[in-house]
């Protein structure tokens, strides 16, 4: 199964897409591999989707509501961030924007005085932290290698780390089964009461939503999608029929059913 995530190798991407497959290639950006799964290129691409600090990785979250692709798997992985660098005579910490952000508090704390560098991954910020002393990268403690030196470990500003990925696949690979189903809704309208005809029929049909989010469409300012996950599948008459009632609600809006699945919590 040819699989590809976020590279270079090291990324908690590729950590995540290890338990998908063993032949995982890389991409640098999140978008460009979501819309390599939706034109054929790649069987299977791994994403991020949601961190337990810093929230939504919310360029995965807009490129699910653009290209025509399925949720096949989650997969829920510790974090667990180091300060990797040649020595202590570094001037600016790079990393990725959401490792950036899970260790604001830490940064701020201890290195207030580095600048900070947002990179494309944890694993590009390793690769200019080899390459330039002056660089620290924040990311996974076992890309150290030889050559750089673990210099704080479990720096994210709580204990409790984790990050949601998910498997997609194409759309034709989308299933009704497993244990939670993810949505996007495109109201268009607004109305007085528009979110709550939305949700109402979730309650009514006795589903529990485990989160809800609205995103920019991008069109003008104010208006939005609505991506929701929720416990069960698509398969279960009581989600069928909530989903159902919720486009009956929509006049021209649209319900995208990305797919159901289930989770996968990995401990490396
Ligand atoms: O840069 C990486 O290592 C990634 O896999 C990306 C990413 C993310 O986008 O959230 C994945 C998990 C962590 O939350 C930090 C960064």
């Amino acid at each position: 199964m040819r699989t590809v995530t976020l590279g270079p190798e090291g990324t908690y991407s590729h950590r995540a897409a290890r338990t998908v497959s063993d032949e995982v290639s890389f991409s640098s950006s999140v978008t460009s591999i979501v819309e390599a799964v939706a034109d054929g290129a790649y069987d299977r691409v791994v994403v991020p989707i949601e961190n337990s600090i810093e929230g939504s990785v919310t360029e995965t979250v807009d490129a699910l509501a653009v290209e025509e692709v399925s949720v096949l798997r989650e997969i829920v992985t510790p974090i667990r961030h180091a300060l990797l660098a040649q020595d202590e005579s570094f001037e600016t910490v790079a990393s990725h924007s959401q490792a950036l952000a899970q260790c604001r508090s830490y940064l701020s704390e201890h290195h207030a005085d580095a600048s900070r560098e947002a990179v494309s991954s944890t694993a590009e910020a390793v690769d200019l932290a080899r390459e330039d002393p002056s660089i620290a990268a924040i990311a996974h403690p076992g890309s150290a290698g030889e050559s750089l030196r673990v210099l704080a470990t479990e720096i994210q500003d709580r204990p409790s780390n984790e990050t949601r990925f998910f498997v997609l696949g194409p759309e034709s690979a989308g299933s009704t089964a497993g244990g939670k189903t993810s949505l996007v809704i495109y109201p268009a309208s607004n109305y007085p009461g528009l979110l709550l005809a939305l949700l109402e029929p979730f309650d009514e049909n006795g589903v529990n939503l485990t989160r809800i989010e609205s995103r920019p469409t991008g069109a003008q300012l104010g208006e939005y999608l609505f991506h929701l996950d929720l416990e069960g599948g698509l398969y279960e008459p009581r989600i069928e029929s909530a989903v159902a009632a919720v486009e009956a609600a929509l006049d021209d809006g649209w319900v995208r059913r990305l797919g159901s699945y289930d989770v996968e919590h990995v401990v490396e």
